[in-house]
């Protein structure tokens, strides 16, 4: 249900809410936005699409929707591309660019077209901005709205045709913590009714309580597609710190026992690859004295920086 209204996709029998997307390339100019991209989204979870910025996020979603052409490689919506189907966003609801939207018209007018070019019926218009928890300024001109009112618009416009299949670019920007909570509770009740839901972020820490299943992708290309229990066990790197007077000696002792170790400015260690009882039989070995020997587990968003690390477009100081 979305709004009281119960959808009815089992009377197409065409639409089951898999987006396929095949060895799927976009060049602009010298730029490959897109590199040879292959991944299924399927409904009934929530798919999150994380990548630095530049990854090709939006670029991907624009081509799932038609409104790109590929340059090589197919983005198909239930079998087909999406611009062949005729339910338009009856059939896939898509928020892309909070921004990208007619300042002096209302809320409500905004909708209003939306649903007559369509097909939808008017009365939904009310419905969604009643969902979105805009309906006490839906008579207000939108120029007028904050970002996280244009995200609340924004999703709602792609809940109108109450779509099997629903995109989400970037929809926690400019949300205050109220918010964010409720899109997520949003996006899970959706994935739950069985849709498709597909959400795109910079940020791991917006997904790792959102997403079922993630996509990664660095500079166009995949880099992990897989559900978050598996991208947690996969690189949940244990690290143990070590705070001890003599680094000196124990540093070069735990490289040459096969751990990777880096050194802060005030003398901790952070090692891999070794246990923290075997750097405490190294450091008692080397009659080295410890202060502080102590096991974590790296976050799922120290995990993705890491997935990441060598596809990042626009890193602060770096030089390309
Ligand atoms: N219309 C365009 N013309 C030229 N280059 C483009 C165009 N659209 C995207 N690009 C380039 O393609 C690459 C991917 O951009 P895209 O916006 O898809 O990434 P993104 O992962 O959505 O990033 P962000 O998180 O910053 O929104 C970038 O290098 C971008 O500069």
């Amino acid at each position: 249900m979305v709004g009281g209204t119960t959808i009815h996709r089992r009377s197409c029998d065409t639409v089951d809410g898999v987006i396929e997307i095949r060895d799927l390339t976009k060049r602009y100019g010298r730029t490959t936005a897109v590199d040879r991209l292959t991944l299924t989204v399927r409904p009934g979870q929530v798919t999150g699409f994380l990548g630095p910025n530049g990854a090709g996020k939006s670029t991907t979603l624009r081509l799932v929707l038609g409104l790109h052409r590929p340059t090589a490689g197919t983005a198909l919506v239930d079998g087909a591309p999406f611009t062949d189907r005729p339910r338009g966003l009856r059939h896939v609801g898509a928020l892309l660019d909070a921004g990208d939207v007619h300042g002096g018209r209302s809320a409500r007018a905004h909708l209003r077209a939306l649903a007559r070019s369509n097909g939808i019926a008017r009365s939904r218009v009310d419905e969604v901005l009643h969902e979105v928890g805009l309906a006490e300024v839906a008579g207000r001109r939108v120029g007028g709205f904050s970002l996280g009112m244009r995200q609340r618009l924004g999703i709602a416009a792609a809940l109108l045709g109450d779509p099997p299949v629903l995109l989400f670019d970037e929809p926690f920007n400019g949300l205050d913590p109220e918010g964010v909570r409720w899109v997520r509770g949003l996006f899970r009740r959706l994935a739950a009714e069985g849709r498709t839901v597909l959400v795109s972020s910079h940020l791991m820490s917006e997904m790792e309580q959102t997403a079922e299943h993630l996509v990664v992708i660095g500079r166009g290309e995949l880099i992990a597609d897989e559900n978050l229990a598996q991208f947690a066990a996969r690189s949940g790197q244990v690290q143990v710190t070590v705070r001890t007077p003599d680094a000196a000696t124990l540093g070069p002792a735990l490289r040459v026992a096969g751990g990777t170790v880096s050194a802060a400015a005030d003398g901790t260690l952070t090692v891999t690859g070794l246990t923290a009882a075997r750097i405490g039989d190294l450091a008692s070995g080397h009659g080295v004295t410890l202060h502080e020997l102590a096991t974590r587990t790296a976050s799922l968003e120290e995990a993705f920086m890491a997935l990441t690390a060598d596809r990042v477009e626009y890193q602060a100081g770096a030089h390309r």
